[in-house]
């Protein structure tokens, strides 16, 4: 059996361009454009890189973009100063702050003084709690995109075993609850999980989200099983000779008896942008009293 490859690269492009084109009826009900604001703290490489990537998607996508770039000395009453202003500022639905933030900077703080109204990112309390409750809220956007992938690919999900591997608030944490509320039967697994392969072979949808290169090993996985890899490690230039190559969580190469999976790069991370754009959009509509978008 050869696995089929989930081209997540092409599954967001279709959802920004489906974002894209709810913008001008937005902006003629509203009188404005839907408005991202992304604040940098630190001069972190890859988020650099995540951070231009999602100006410049919102910018394609007709939206406003609006970036802050702090230096990593910023202190969190100053970190919290801006979000407190970005929440006042009418002409901002999302507000997002990069993580992970420098050392000595509070995410927990940082992410609580985000107004929930605006929390495209689904991590305030009460986008969590909202979530838990299976209610409409901003979701985070990782998750969400492996829900869009899982649902593209098998459909209905009720009933089938789940085990996602990583109990991050970013990603592990939603992910479960989003397939709880999918009615999947869910086993979160983490680094004090005991027999994690035979959990892992039992499991129908198999998320990991552990960042750990390659940890999840072809062996460990069903036959048949949809298996969705969210993580991004870059190998050093000495690691199996492949240099600055990016893996994933799961030994890819390993699991060509699956029956689907995300490769990386070109898989879950392309979907965090454009479930950001439907974030912001969503957030919009909700801020400007309009109904919520049809079919994202
Ligand atoms: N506040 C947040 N911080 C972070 C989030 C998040 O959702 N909210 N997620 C990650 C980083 N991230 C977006 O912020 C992100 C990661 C990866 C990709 C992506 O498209 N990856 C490509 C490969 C890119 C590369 O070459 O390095 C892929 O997988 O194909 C987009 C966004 C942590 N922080």
């Amino acid at each position: 059996m050869t696995a089929e490859i989930i081209d997540g690269k092409a599954f967001a492009a279709d959802l920004r361009a489906r974002v894209a084109e709810h913008v001008p009826a937005f902006v003629k009900a509203s009188g404005r454009k839907p408005g991202l604001a992304v604040v940098l703290v630190g001069d972190d490489p890859a988020s650099q890189v995540y951070v231009g990537s999602k100006g410049k998607a919102t910018v394609a996508a007709g939206m406003e973009s609006f970036e802050h770039i702090l230096p990593a000395s910023t202190p969190q009453d100053d970190l919290n100063a801006l979000i407190a202003r970005l929440n006042a500022d009418d002409s901002v639905d999302g507000i997002l702050v990069q993580l992970p933030l420098p050392d000595g900077l509070d995410e927990a703080a940082a992410v609580a003084a985000i107004d929930p109204a605006k929390d495209v990112d689904g991590l305030t309390d009460a986008n969590v709690a909202r979530l838990a409750n299976n209610e409409v809220g901003l979701v985070p956007c990782t998750p969400f995109g492996c829900m869009m992938l899982l649902n593209d690919r098998l459909g209905e999900l009720a009933g089938l075993d789940a085990v996602v591997v990583g109990r991050s608030q970013l990603v592990g944490r939603p992910m479960a609850q989003l397939l709880i509320n999918a009615n999947c039967t869910v086993t979160v697994a983490h680094s004090r999980t005991r027999n994690l392969p035979a959990i892992v072979h039992n499991a129908d949808i198999v998320v990991a989200a552990v960042g750990r290169a390659e940890m999840v090993k072809g062996d460990w996985l069903k036959p048949g099983a949809v298996v969705i890899d969210v993580g991004i490690n870059r190998l050093a230039p000495t690691e199996k000779g492949k240099k600055g190559q990016l893996v994933g969580d799961v030994a890819f190469g390993e699991a060509d008896h699956v029956k689907a999976i995300t490769p990386v790069p070109g898989g879950v991370g392309p979907m965090t942008i454009a479930v950001l754009l439907r974030n912001t959009l969503v957030a919009a509509h909700a801020r400007a009293g309009l109904a919520p978008p049809d079919g994202l």
